[in-house]
């Protein structure tokens, strides 16, 4: 037993904070609209032997920490799920005008940058997607809305345990309201959003199960572009359908097409969660006993 009885203090370490003087930049993972995630290495013991993490970073032009920002740390500060990436701390610096949003470090990365590599059999993409479905359900009874959930923000933990990673633009919904309403979007994810996130802002839990829909379509693709029309209309170089070519598609009913020997409950699963009537749209707590039950 360690012996107390000595004078001095022991330091009491938090494991939330990280100093910045003991993170080393390995390299950037990732960047968005507003900054950056970067691997670092959190080596306090500078021999290596430290721990890798994920650090997302905002771009500091004003030097003013933005409400938005804190509340990204906030939410997934409280989330506490298998299926959500851990938070392990933030770093600030210059006296609290920068703060870093430090995470667990998924080496194997996004589903988007997995699947091509490896070839995943239909049983291993449904149970994805249902832990998809797992976690996005945890997020909904907190009453969070994600509004980017893509494959992209998908991590890999393993063979067989996927996370979502990213809540850039996730939102709290108070109780009694439906919709987060946006006017301007910056690039907005346009491929994935439900049809009245385009004609009018309306985000809601029914527009992540539109979102869910495409991120399964691209998971049974394996997020390869030839084997997707999303993929292909996305390919660099091709300039992304304007919003209004879209929603004039959407309005005819028109939707992505079936992928390959996708089952037909699964094909009818994307086709509830591309409902024009958001009503019509399951939630993720049905979308998981429906996967539960194909699984079977
Ligand atoms: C400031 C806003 C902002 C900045 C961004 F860069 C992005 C985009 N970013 C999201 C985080 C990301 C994908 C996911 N999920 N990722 C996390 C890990 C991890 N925790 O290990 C990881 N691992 C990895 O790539 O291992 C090889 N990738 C990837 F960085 C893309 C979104 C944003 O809102």
């Amino acid at each position: 037993h360690p012996d107390f009885s000595t004078s001095e203090a022991l330091p009491i370490i938090d494991p939330h904070v990280f100093h910045k003087r003991h993170l080393k930049r390995m390299r950037d993972l990732g960047a968005g609209h507003f900054g950056k995630v970067t691997l670092y290495l959190y080596d306090p013991a500078n021999d290596g032997t430290g721990e890798c993490v994920a650090v997302k970073s905002l771009k500091q032009e004003s030097g003013h920490v933005p409400d938005g920002w804190i509340e990204e740390i906030k939410i997934l500060k409280l989330l506490d799920h298998g299926n959500i990436v851990k938070y392990k701390g933030c770093c600030t610096e210059l006296g609290g005008q920068v703060m870093q949003l430090i995470m667990e470090y998924l080496p194997l990365g996004s589903l988007q940058e997995y699947l091509p590599k490896r070839k995943v059999g239909l049983p291993r993409c449904l149970m994805f997607a249902q832990q998809i479905c797992q976690g996005m359900d945890y997020l909904h009874t907190k009453r969070y809305v994600h509004r980017d959930l893509a494959a992209r923000n998908v991590l890999v933990e393993n063979d067989r345990l996927v996370k979502i990673g990213d809540f850039g633009l996730t939102k709290y919904i108070p109780e009694g309201e439906i919709y987060y309403r946006v006017r301007e979007e910056g690039a907005s994810p346009v491929y994935w959003y439900a049809i009245e996130c385009l004609k009018e802002g309306k985000f809601s839990f029914s527009s992540d199960i539109w979102s869910f829909g495409v991120t399964l379509y691209e998971v049974l693709t394996h997020c390869e572009p030839r084997r997707s029309p999303l993929y292909k209309e996305m390919n660099v170089g091709v300039a992304p359908m304007t919003v209004m070519a879209l929603i004039e598609l959407l309005e005819r009913n028109r939707r992505l097409p079936c992928p390959n020997e996708c089952p037909h409950a699964v094909k009818m699963i994307m086709e509830q969660c591309w409902s024009g009537d958001p009503a019509k749209r399951p939630t993720f707590e049905s979308l998981t006993k429906a996967f539960q039950d194909i699984g079977q």
